[in-house]
């Protein structure tokens, strides 16, 4: 069973303290988002767990560090759906997804009949076997969002780290993100996801991180950490909180 742990994570970018000593242990199973204001530093330890940024702490992935793991163990064991991916390349979709399998492969081979399967696997699930033979770089934002998440999907890692997969989706297609992520979880998977819907982190995640100005301000369940004062705290932001058959949350009034 996979375990990602920060210990007393930070990272300093050009001068900056972006993340402050963050510690979380992070478990094969969980939904876990990580949820915070812009610039909090969601995105910068979303990094940090991946080891693609340098920092002080450690970062454990099964027992060792992630600092000393060959970048292709990390590439198989942590799928990473980075924020706000750009496309350079004019592949088609099927291509695209398929990238997902490179860390499986030896240099130089061909994919086989279990890459094809997990490929086919992942744009099923993302829904986008519609789009299997559009050209990538020809997609609206919200179907390149889709298609980024089926090659995260089609590396079928333990591990899912998804930075901001929610943006530019349509609230269907939001609500279906989700239920992905959450049947990768409840599949035995560790899913890790950077993003800013209340109510989604409510409804969906089993655990949430909150980040604060680099900090870890909270950690637990949803209903726990999502409460008035946490709002007005790190959001500055009064909000509606619905009860019983009408849960939920509505952000109502800026309070700075
Ligand atoms: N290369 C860099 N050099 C200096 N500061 C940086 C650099 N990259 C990011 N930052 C700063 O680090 C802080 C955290 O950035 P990060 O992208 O982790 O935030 P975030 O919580 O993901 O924000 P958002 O919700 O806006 O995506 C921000 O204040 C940002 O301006």
């Amino acid at each position: 069973m996979v375990e990602l742990v920060a210990e007393q994570v930070s990272v300093t970018l050009g001068r900056r303290a972006v993340v402050r000593s963050v510690s979380a242990r992070l478990r094969a199973g969980e939904f876990v988002g990580i949820l915070g204001p812009n610039g909090a530093g969601k995105s910068t330890l979303a990094r940090a767990l991946l080891g693609l940024v340098p920092s002080e702490g450690a970062v454990m992935l099964d027992g060792e560090r992630i600092a000393t793991l060959p970048r292709k163990q990390i590439a198989r064991t942590i799928a990473y759906l980075p924020q706000g991916q750009t496309l350079h390349w004019p592949l088609s979709v099927e291509r695209l997804v398929a990238l997902g399998r490179l860390p499986h492969l030896a240099p130089y081979s061909r994919i086989s009949a279990a890459d094809r399967e997990a490929i086919a696997r992942a744009m099923r699930v993302a829904e986008v076997d519609a789009l299997a033979g559009r050209i990538a770089t020809e997609l609206s934002g919200g179907e390149r969002a889709r298609v980024l998440l089926a090659r995260a999907l089609a590396v079928e890692a333990p591990v899912l780290v998804a930075d901001e997969p929610l943006a530019s989706l349509d609230p269907a297609h939001q609500l279906q993100g989700m239920e992905i992520m959450r049947a990768e979880a409840d599949a035995g998977r560790l899913v890790v996801a950077v993003f800013h819907d209340l109510n989604l982190a409510m409804r969906f995640c089993d655990r949430l991180l909150v980040l604060d100005g680099g900090r870890l301000v909270a950690d637990g369940n949803p209903c726990d950490v999502l409460t008035p004062d946490l709002l007005a705290e790190v959001y500055g932001i009064s909000a509606m909180f619905g009860t019983g058959e009408r849960p939920g949350i509505v952000p109502m009034q800026r309070l700075r």
